[in-house]
């Protein structure tokens, strides 16, 4: 902090008996690193993450004023340290650096099973998703492992929209009370080329600083608004980054060999569906605010707008899809299908487009070098995030909406200590939750729709049709299966360790089931009830 650092290397001590290293050709000092952490009072919301961000921001102007700054979470780390110079090179950029607001990695994670079981890695996502809006107006914030412009976050227009004379300090109350932090704005739009030495380490920085750490500090101004990260929603990272993309900003996807960053992820079932539950609420939240992607300005890409409305709308699908995945219960019931029969035409444009939208992502899996592993994956989480998870999401959203407060949403727990012997104990750990109940529902009613549908194949009298009609709700019944299937593991613990066990538990079911249908529908018949009345009398 007293000094900034020069280019001239200094270098440590050669091997001795005491130091078996040597440190004769190596650069000993160790960068200049603060800690620092907001106040947090009772009386003011620390707004999380957003809150501790935007005090690191105001901190860091006064300290540093880098024109960019560089994001983690807490539990995330540098794994290449070539990262960031690879960010500066997109920020440089002679074509569109200086319109570039941020450059997001991938998230990587440390501690997945191997076969990713609960799609922590999104790799579809990551790498296709965010890889593929390069082409329009850049990939999404995604909260961690991301390079900011420091001008950017101010809520500065980009170059490509600001007129010469722009005045960037346009309100006395923006940006709060602090003259040294408001000194330090126009230096960070003009220093992008060059350095700033930091200041002295003297009692007015000092007072400065602790000042612009206050929570007190933001009452008034537009932090957590337009300026620095975004309150009030949980998922601040996806409005963040999209209000920069709003007001006319582009970003950069950069992946690279070896990864630039890798942290940890929720390996237990519950704790990932809370995860995609936090994720799914906090999209719907920004969908219904007034930073819904329908209503932003013309300086959003209207592809760029698409994608946002994608990401953030999706969990309203699930009220569709719960419904489509139920529909074998009135069969089961009725014994009838009340489907229309499409005609052959409508079935072969059906046919088209599914083969169509399936070759598409084939090709956009190949595009960004995936296994057909990630996708399976991408496509059973989606189903298992529709039944469980995004329906809480659609209650959380109109509670909202009536004035309520909502669902709470709770931070992602991680794994706690993982020893050699067992390292994936927290994989097979079951934790109760009421949200496990809506995909539990589908998965007994496929399983008892495929059980009776062998029963009623049994006791025979089928026609050809109608074996014809059961055999392709057969295949719906078996792929809803085969997609919850991840879950279904979940749900039996320890002994998923033998996956095989789950298809002997499958085919036990499908056989008890199959007999109950064979009994009731003797019973029907009168069979039943004859034979018990002969017997001895027993009523039902
Ligand atoms: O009061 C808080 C709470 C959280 N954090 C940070 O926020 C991060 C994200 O929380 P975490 O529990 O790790 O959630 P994840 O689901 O792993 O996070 C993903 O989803 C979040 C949005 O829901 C983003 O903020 C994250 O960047 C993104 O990695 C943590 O690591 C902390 O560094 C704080 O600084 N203060
Ligand atoms: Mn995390």
């Amino acid at each position: 902090m007293l000094k900034h650092p020069s280019y001239e290397p200094e270098l440590g001590l050669g091997a001795s008996t005491n130091s078996p290293l040597d440190f004769s050709a190596v650069d000993v000092r160790l960068p200049m690193l603060v800690y620092i952490s907001r106040e947090k009072s009772p009386s003011c919301d620390h707004q999380k993450k957003a809150g501790a961000m935007n005090v690191q921001l105001r901190v860091s102007a006064l300290l540093t004023n880098a024109p960019f700054i560089i994001n983690f979470d807490g539990d995330h780390y540098v794994n290449n340290s070539k990262a960031f110079r690879a960010g500066i090179c997109f920020m440089l950029d002679r074509r569109e650096g200086d319109n570039t607001a941020f450059v997001q990695f991938p998230q990587r994670f440390d501690d997945v099973d191997p076969t990713d079981r609960y799609c922590n890695h999104n790799r579809v996502f990551f790498d296709a998703t965010l890889l593929g809006l390069n082409g329009i107006q850049g990939p999404s914030y995604v909260g961690t492992g991301c390079m900011f412009r420091r001008v950017a976050l101010y809520g500065v227009d980009p170059p490509r929209w600001r007129p010469d004379d722009v005045k960037i300090v346009d309100s006395s109350t923006k940006f709060g009370s602090s003259a040294s932090f408001i000194s330090s704005i126009l230096p960070a739009a003009d220093q992008e080329r060059s350095i700033m030495s930091p200041p002295a380490l003297e009692e007015s920085v000092m007072a400065d600083l602790a000042h612009v750490m206050t929570c007190a500090y933001e009452d008034g101004t537009e932090w957590g608004s337009d300026v620095g990260w975004v309150y009030n929603i949980a998922t601040e990272d996806v409005v963040t980054g999209f209000r920069l993309h709003r007001n006319g900003w582009r970003s950069m996807y950069c992946r690279m060999e070896p990864d630039a960053f890798a942290g940890t992820a929720p390996i237990n079932l519950t704790e990932r569906l809370y995860q995609i539950l936090r994720w799914s609420g906090g999209s719907l939240e920004m969908f219904f605010s007034r930073n819904c992607p329908l209503l932003a300005g013309r300086r959003l890409h209207p592809m760029q707008r698409i994608a946002y409305a994608n990401m953030t709308a999706y969990p309203v699908s699930s009220v569709f899809l719960v419904f489509y995945l139920l529909f074998p219960v009135i069969w089961i019931f009725r014994g009838q299908f009340y489907i229309q029969k499409p005609f052959p035409t409508y079935v072969l444009y059906l046919v088209i487009v599914i083969a169509l939208t399936e070759l598409i992502g084939m090709v956009e899996i190949k595009w960004a070098g995936l296994t057909l592993l990630d996708w399976i994956r991408n496509e059973q989480f989606y189903i298992i995030g529709a039944t469980a998870v995004y329906p809480t999401a659609v209650f959380h959203i109109v509670l909202k909406l009536f004035g309520l407060k909502g669902v709470s949403f709770k931070l992602t727990a991680k794994q706690v200590a993982s020893s050699t012997s067992d390292k994936f104990a927290e994989l097979y750990a079951v934790q109760w939750a009421p949200m496990l109940i809506p995909t539990m529902v589908v998965i007994a009613v496929n399983v008892c729709a495929i059980g009776a549908s062998i029963g009623k194949a049994i006791v025979g009298g089928w026609s050809l049709m109608q074996m014809a009609d059961a055999g392709l709700g057969l295949v719906f019944n078996a792929w809803i299966l085969v997609l919850i299937y991840p879950f279904a593991l979940g749900m039996i613990g320890r002994w998923s360790k033998r996956p095989y066990i789950l298809f002997i538990l499958f085919v036990i079911a499908f056989i008890l089931i199959a007999l109950v249908d064979i009994a009731i529908q003797a019973m029907r018949s009168g069979f039943v009830r004859f034979h018990f009345k002969s017997s001895g009398g027993a009523t039902f």
